[in-house]
């Protein structure tokens, strides 16, 4: 006979029913099991199974410890050793994606498609670490019983908490999506600050006790002075590592560019994004390709690309709130799926893609220090480099240095987060969320 043991979380006074039920599924199909009586109130439990010698060997069962795994949730607490199970030999090493505003809309869409493997491939399994607060962290036990109910092979780990500096530990990946949304009558600068204050508590965790090399996307607006204000926070991680997500931007673009040609959108290429997360941003038609040719080849429609096509893009994210009567989640979703897939996967020969990332080093001539999306290619390993071979007119050298002035005037509202001194607010009058109207 073999034995194999579980070893029950000495600190819960209580199973989660998640993983009674486990137990009871799993464990008696393997062979025998002797439960202690009252199994939910112990306070520490050790069961035994045995084995008959001609059966398989039930995987090595153990929860983890507590004070290395901030609060494992349900059956997640389970692990087993993946090298015992035949269909895991070619599974890469586990990885830690950690994830803010993790009950919120996006983080709705976005946990399943992790979870699914589409993101980072059908060998890598990860670990979900899901950061809430005390106004959400009912829902997200709600969003980890899903989890749970969804049986994903490859998720297999998922962690919820309220504090930054225990849910990030080991990050490889944060995906900082939590932020207030600003409400009726606030000013911008008020939002800045308040979510500048979330975005410097975050980077300091981060620097804290994430992997040395973890990549961070923010997703909260407004995404890339948030991602300043992170980066800032967090001097021991390489600031390249810093993304503001821009891809729904380029996403969005493309779709006018393929509607307006009446070509599919997998034809539209090189589409660059230029500057804020904003109504300023610039959506750039002069580097564009339609089927390989220069955008201004297939639309010759100057003025329409110049106004129109322009300010569909800047304004997408408002108009869409109006129909939908809240902002973008799914789109958003998949835009940071491609974000993170353009980073982990070779960039195809010939294109690019947009982020926003910090622009010390950049060869496009906009102002250091500060976070601007720019057109960028990757090998695959995590890693980018900018473009060069761009071109730029007056056009689109006046746009961008509206995109790059109104930056730097944020960059001078929260100038108390990023230790730089005493902010001093004077935002454009112009200066609004893609959402807002
Ligand atoms: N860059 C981009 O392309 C896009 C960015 N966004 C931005 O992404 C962010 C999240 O959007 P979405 O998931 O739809 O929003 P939700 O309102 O659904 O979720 C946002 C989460 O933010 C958290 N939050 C943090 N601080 C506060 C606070 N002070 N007040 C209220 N909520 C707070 C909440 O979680 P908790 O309580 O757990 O902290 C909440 O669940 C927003 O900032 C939005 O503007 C949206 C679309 C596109
Ligand atoms: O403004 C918002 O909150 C939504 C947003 O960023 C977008 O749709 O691009």
């Amino acid at each position: 006979m073999a034995m194999a043991e579980l070893n029950l979380n000495p600190t819960k006074t209580h199973l989660h029913s998640s993983q009674l039920s486990f137990l009871s599924r799993t464990l008696p199909r393997h062979g025998h099991c002797a439960f202690p009586p009252l199994l939910r109130t112990t306070q520490h439990a050790r069961i035994s199974c045995s084995v008959a010698p001609n059966q398989v060997q039930v995987p090595a069962l153990q929860t983890q410890d507590p004070k290395t795994k901030p609060d494992c949730y349900g059956v997640f607490c389970l692990t087993y050793d993946l090298k015992a199970e035949e269909e895991t030999r070619s599974w890469k090493k586990l990885i830690n994606i950690a994830v803010s505003g993790a009950a919120g809309m996006i983080s709705n869409h976005l946990l399943f498609k992790l979870a699914s493997g589409e993101v980072f491939g059908p060998n890598q399994p990860i670990a979900l670490k899901l950061l809430g607060s005390e106004r959400s962290i009912q829902a997200l036990e709600g969003v980890a019983m899903e989890l749970e109910d969804s049986l994903f092979p490859l998720l297999r780990e998922v962690s919820i908490g309220i504090d930054p500096y225990e849910v990030f530990q080991d990050a490889e990946w944060a995906l900082l999506i939590g932020a207030k949304p600003r409400g009726p009558g606030m000013e911008r600068a008020a939002l800045l600050d308040i979510n500048g204050q979330i975005f410097a508590e975050q980077g300091k965790a981060l620097n804290a006790v994430a992997s040395r090399n973890v990549k961070v996307i923010v997703v909260g607006n407004p995404c890339n002075t948030n991602a300043l204000i992170c980066l800032k926070n967090a001097p021991n991680i390489p600031a390249r590592n810093f993304h503001a997500l821009t891809r729904l931007d380029e996403n969005r673009a493309k779709c006018q560019l393929a509607l307006k040609a009446g070509v599919f959108y997998d034809k539209v290429s090189n589409v660059t994004i230029w500057g804020n997360h904003s109504t300023t941003q610039v959506p750039d038609f002069l580097n564009a390709r339609i089927d390989g040719l220069p955008v201004k080849d297939v639309i010759k429609d100057q003025k329409w690309l110049e106004e129109e096509f322009t300010e569909t893009v800047q304004k997408r994210g408002g108009v869409l709130i109006q129909k939908w009567g809240r902002s973008s989640a799914a789109s958003t979703s998949v835009s940071i799926v491609d974000a993170i897939r353009s980073l982990v996967t070779p960039t195809p020969e010939g294109d690019w893609f947009s982020t926003g990332v910090y622009t010390n080093g950049n060869p496009y001539g906009i102002a250091e220090d500060i976070v601007f999306s720019m057109p960028c290619r990757s090998n695959g390993d995590g890693d980018y480099e900018f473009v060069k071979d761009v071109i730029f007119d007056d056009y689109l050298r006046q746009r961008i240095a509206k995109t790059e002035a109104e930056l730097l005037a944020e960059k001078k509202c929260v100038a108390h987060l990023t230790g730089e001194g005493i902010a001093v607010c004077d935002l454009p009058g112009d200066t609004m969320l893609p959402g807002e109207v």
